[in-house]
């Protein structure tokens, strides 16, 4: 395993003269999986203590058997809107897209699709539309522009911010290029998860619960199966460990696996989410939804593998979810104002 990290402050270590120093790659290679065990570990604490949202075993079990542990495969793309080159800019392209992927519903005829297109096809008029000195510049009205999207984006302030944050630290930590943040993470989804919440606070999608820290990445780990789906595991999307990976907290998989059964609310969250009444960001409702989605999957997930012998991937089982509740109109999800998802 190579730990080279080309790229300084990685890590702020305090120097202290008289002990060896360990290299920061080094450092980062030896801790970064705690990230990905935390998401994992938060939001199975959470499914243990949740009122207002149950994971029901047995529901999991039928739906396991139904498909006879086959998931359906859904290619990365498989709409046909994202910008590929094979290259950095690509993977510059990923990363600001994931920086915007977030609380689309405000507005009743966007998509994620209007943001994956629409940056597309900005690039393709304009190579530099995306260098880290114009995201550290772009206005609201700007923005919209560069999406062609004709009236103000949902939570437009914090998009603009968002994408300051993502050109200024680009440009301090990472030469301007996402790939540079690529290559420091040294081939490990993990060490890429630690990075990017390290340098990219927009990136720390955690809450509080019962007192405790749940930590669920969903915008820096759909960066990570982005780059791994876009480049087909190869180049920039090669990553030893991808299985570390958990799905990702939308406002889509929870309501497809409601509509499977596997996840029950109880009824006054029924009725909010039924009459689409907004949900509080950090209430308890909210984190639960997202933990006990999340926990619910690596459950699937483990049984599958354990009763078929396969090796599948939370992000597999992800993909097929959120392609099969994108793809239902009448499904009726959670809303919550959130730069987290
Ligand atoms: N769990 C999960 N959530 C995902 C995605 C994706 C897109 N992934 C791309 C990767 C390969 C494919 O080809 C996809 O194009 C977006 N979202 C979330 O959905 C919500 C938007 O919904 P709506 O308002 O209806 O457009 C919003 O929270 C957004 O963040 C995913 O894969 N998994």
């Amino acid at each position: 395993v190579t730990v080279c990290a080309p790229y300084p402050q990685i890590l702020p270590t305090r120097h202290c003269p008289d002990r060896p120093r360990l290299p920061r790659g080094l450092i980062l290679f030896l801790f970064a999986p705690a990230a990905m065990e935390a998401v994992r570990a938060s939001a199975a604490w959470v499914a243990s203590r949740s009122s207002h949202v149950k994971v029901d075993m047995l529901e999991i079990e039928k739906a396991v058997d139904k498909i006879q542990g086959n998931v359906p495969k859904v290619e990365w793309d498989f709409e046909g809107i994202h910008y590929f080159d094979n290259g950095p800019l690509t993977v510059q392209y990923l990363f600001v897209l994931d920086a915007l992927n977030f609380c689309f519903w405000p507005d009743k005829d966007l998509t994620y699709d209007n943001l994956a297109s629409g940056l597309k096809l900005a690039l393709e008029k304009d190579k530099s539309a995306l260098d880290a000195d114009r995201l550290k510049n772009y206005t609201g009205p700007q923005l919209r522009e560069l999406l062609n999207w004709p009236r103000p984006l949902p939570i437009e302030e914090e998009r603009v911010r968002l994408l300051h944050e993502v050109g200024l630290e680009l440009e301090r930590s990472f030469g301007g290029e996402a790939a540079n943040l690529v290559k420091s993470a040294g081939n490990s989804a993990a060490s890429l998860i630690e990075l990017i919440t390290r340098h990219f606070p927009g990136f720390r999608d955690h809450s509080l619960y019962k007192g405790h820290q749940v930590f669920l990445y969903k915008r820096a780990q759909i960066f990570v199966a982005d780059l791994w789906g876009a480049f087909k595991g190869e180049n920039y999307g090669e990553f030893y460990d991808i299985k570390s990976i958990t799905i990702f907290a939308d406002y889509i998989v929870p309501a497809v696996l409601r509509e499977l059964g596997i996840l029950k609310y109880e009824s006054n969250l029924c009725c909010s989410i039924d009459s689409n009444s907004e949900i509080v960001p950090g209430s308890e409702e909210e984190v639960e939804i997202r933990a006990c989605s999340v926990h619910a999957v690596e459950k699937m997930r483990e049984l599958i593998n354990k009763k078929f012998g396969k090796q599948l991937l939370s992000i597999d089982i992800d993909l097929w979810l959120w392609s099969v509740g994108v793809q239902n109109m009448a499904l009726s999800h959670h809303r919550t104002l959130s730069i987290y998802y």
